[in-house]
């Protein structure tokens, strides 16, 4: 069993320094006109633009960018032919192995890696390569496993069938994500299999809500670190810091700095679950592999009180840095992950604040392949969401009128990409689009007469119209089709806001995006029974199907997790250097495509998340096909069939022969 790692962590028979070098540098260098590519379309003048358009915060749009992402798209597929045929290749079908790709830069064999042989004991605690009860007997005699193991060979399939009848025994929602993490820990393969087989199942446990409470209690539950913890101590060594990642191949980095975790507010260095929880979806459910997925959590403190007191809280004991020494961080950090990694790695940013994400999205665009899921992925989700609910109450984008609880990442976001496509759709300007979409904070419906002055992602919503102090005022002032909960206060959709939504529509559209489920603005039965059984319904954490005067309802899941695994799986596998507000766009209307009469019939805008797989593959083609169409991919030439291409580049979790 042979992997890429660093001596201390296996004890198996190691490989000299050098030797490994020679054995990397032949499999996957890059000749090093790539390095200077990707180091040259990243200058400080791309840095200086994004700083200068504020405006664009969104997302990047501008044709500067576009040119800009171009060229160095161009830059970099004229000198990017080298595509490894892994033979622990995670593609299925003998696909070129798009993961085998090696974006390193010189610097970083100038790290402590070792090729390592695992075998034996330490081959059952390696994550990434034990089988348990499924080794063979023939590889039991070839990797000193005899007598370690009890004698029974089991398959994969019998493994999963126990794994799920001891986790249905427990009974506790955190009892239930600490069995998932012990065994992503022990046998990454089985809890992909688990995942992957039991979605609909496992889901709420990986992810919201379990995840929002798993962040809570962070540090009494610590067992062992998952993700890599880049702190204000680690300051003018995060280069050294991601060295010490024992994977080299990254493709994603999903991070945060806890600040905003789900609606749970700060949870500082305790929002690590996030991200790891994140990248658990992204190979579950979009295939890619998982040695490629890097959780990362920034801590720069925590503003949380309790934390702050928690004897077993986990991250540094202070509060919040600010200003420079924030962004300074935040700067070394993007730096140093294209350098280490190269221009195609994605960088998502999560459950940031919105005082942060905004101005990091706007700062890293131009620069940088970065995705803000909260406002992006969401908008994403949301808009597709939207397009198939026209199927239900009829019309056009246009021809709804959208009211938002919440104008923060989530909400003005959406809000953004809404107009986006009515924009598109009706050929007027983005502005004029803007007209039907309100939406309220925490200081009431956001006008223009407003004397505080607003953020500056609230601006372009603030539309003429006298103050409106609450929700059910602005409700009835503007008496809106479809209304959106994305304030992260629980239970904010009142028996007399649903009641008068289903008193002005037929089939009023009602959103509770907000997570985990104890701040969904409100519950599945509360839609459904005060709408008296029109709303069509959906929330960002998952409800039960509810019975109403002898119906079932079935709601759907409003969630980023839709989006943000098939778009990133479209970015790699094009190679894409650069987000596109199009791609997003075309994500929602492959999501959308996607729902079926059947579900349409159960009055569901989204597709059941067992179906995922293909879903996200189709999302994958659909940005790909947009990336190529843009001139932002690198990956060429490009493949005929995206779709089949795409499946062909998930990641596989079968158990591989040991020979
Ligand atoms: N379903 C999904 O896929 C996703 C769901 N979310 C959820 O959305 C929620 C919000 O996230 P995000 O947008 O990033 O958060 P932000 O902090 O950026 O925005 C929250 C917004 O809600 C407003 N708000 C808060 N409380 C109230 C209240 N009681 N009444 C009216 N307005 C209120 C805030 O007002 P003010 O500006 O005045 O402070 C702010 O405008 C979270 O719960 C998150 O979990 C987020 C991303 C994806
Ligand atoms: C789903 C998600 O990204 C959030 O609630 O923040
Ligand atoms: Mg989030």
């Amino acid at each position: 069993m042979i992997s890429l790692t660093q001596t201390s962590f296996l004890n198996g028979a190691c490989i000299s320094r050098a030797h490994a070098r020679r054995l990397s540098d032949s499999r996957t260098r890059r000749p090093s006109s790539v390095k200077m590519a990707a180091v040259n379309s990243s200058s400080s003048s791309d840095h200086h633009r994004a700083g200068q358009d504020k405006k664009s915060a969104f997302m990047a749009d501008s044709a500067a960018m576009r040119e800009n992402a171009a060229a160095a798209a161009a830059a970099a597929s004229s000198s990017t032919p080298v595509v490894v045929e892994e033979k622990e290749s995670t593609m299925a079908g003998g696909a070129r192995d798009v993961y085998g790709e090696d974006a390193a830069t010189e610097d970083q064999f100038v790290t402590p890696w070792t090729l390592s042989v695992a075998s034996g004991y330490t081959l059952l605690r390696d994550p990434n390569h034990n089988k348990g009860l499924a080794f063979t007997e023939k590889e039991r005699d070839a990797h000193y496993l005899r007598g370690l193991l009890p004698p029974t060979v089991v398959s994969q399939e019998l493994q999963v069938k126990k794994m799920m009848h001891s986790f249905r025994k427990y009974q506790v929602p955190l009892q239930r994500y600490m069995a998932l993490m012990e065994l992503q820990e022990g046998n990454s393969k089985l809890f992909y299999k688990l995942l992957i087989d039991n979605v609909e199942e496992l889901l709420p446990v990986v992810y919201t809500p379990t995840v929002g409470e798993a962040c809570q209690k962070y540090g009494s539950i610590f067992r062992r670190p998952q993700g890599l913890f880049i702190s204000l101590r680690e300051k003018g060594k995060i280069l050294e810091v991601l060295r010490n990642w024992p994977e080299k191949n990254i493709q994603v980095i999903v991070v945060t700095d806890g600040e905003r975790i789900l609606g749970l507010g700060d949870l500082g260095c305790q929002g690590m679950g996030i991200p790891v929880g994140k990248l658990s979806l992204y190979t579950a459910l979009g295939g890619v592999r998982p040695s490629a997925c890097l959780p990362v959590t920034i801590d720069v403190g925590t503003n949380n009180d309790e934390l702050l007191k928690d004897e077993f809280y986990i991250g540094l004991r202070q509060r919040r840095a600010t200003g420079q020494e924030y962004s300074e961080l935040l700067h070394e950090f993007m730096t140093a992950v294209k350098q280490i990694y190269g221009e195609k790695v994605l960088v998502q940013f999560e459950d940031f604040a919105n005082h942060n994400a905004f101005d990091l999205l706007a700062k890293y665009s131009p620069t940088h392949l970065v995705f803000n899921d909260d406002i992006q992925g969401t908008a994403s989700v949301v808009l597709a969401g939207l397009i198939s609910a026209l199927k239900l109450v009829g019309g056009s984008l246009a021809d709804h009128k959208f009211l938002f609880l919440g104008a923060g990442e989530a909400g003005t976001g959406i809000a953004e990409l809404i107009a986006l496509e009515i924009s598109k759709q009706t050929k007027t300007p983005v502005e004029e689009a803007r007209k039907n979409i309100w939406l309220v904070d925490s200081k009431g419906l956001i006008v223009s007469s407003r004397k505080e002055s607003l953020q500056h992602f609230k601006k372009p919503w603030a539309h003429e119209h006298e103050p409106v102090r609450n929700l059910i005022d602005a409700v009835k002032a503007i008496k809106p089709t479809v209304l959106i909960g994305s304030s992260g206060a629980g239970r904010t959709f009142t028996k007399e806001v649903v009641e008068t939504m289903a008193s002005l529509n037929k089939r009023p559209v009602i959103l509770a995006l907000s997570n985990p489920t104890s701040q969904s603005e409100c519950t599945a039965e509360q839609a459904y029974t005060w709408s008296q059984g029109r709303a069509i319904f959906a929330s960002g954490s998952p409800f039960p199907a509810v019975e109403f005067e002898g119906k079932t309802f079935t709601p759907g899941q409003a969630n980023n997790a839709y989006i943000f695994p098939g778009f990133g799986l479209g970015l790699i596998m094009s190679g894409a250097i650069r987000v596109h507000d199009d791609m997003l766009l075309a994500a929602s209307e492959a999501l959308a495509s996607q729902v079926t009469e059947e579900n349409y019939k159960k009055g569901l805008i989204y597709p059941p998340f067992t179906n995922i797989r293909k879903i996200s593959a189709r999302i994958a083609a659909a940005v790909a096909a947009k990336a190529y169409e843009l001139g932002m991919a690198t990956r060429l030439p490009q493949p005929q069939d995206l779709v089949k291409y795409a499946e062909s580049c998930m990641y596989s979790p079968s158990y591989r022969n040991y020979r």
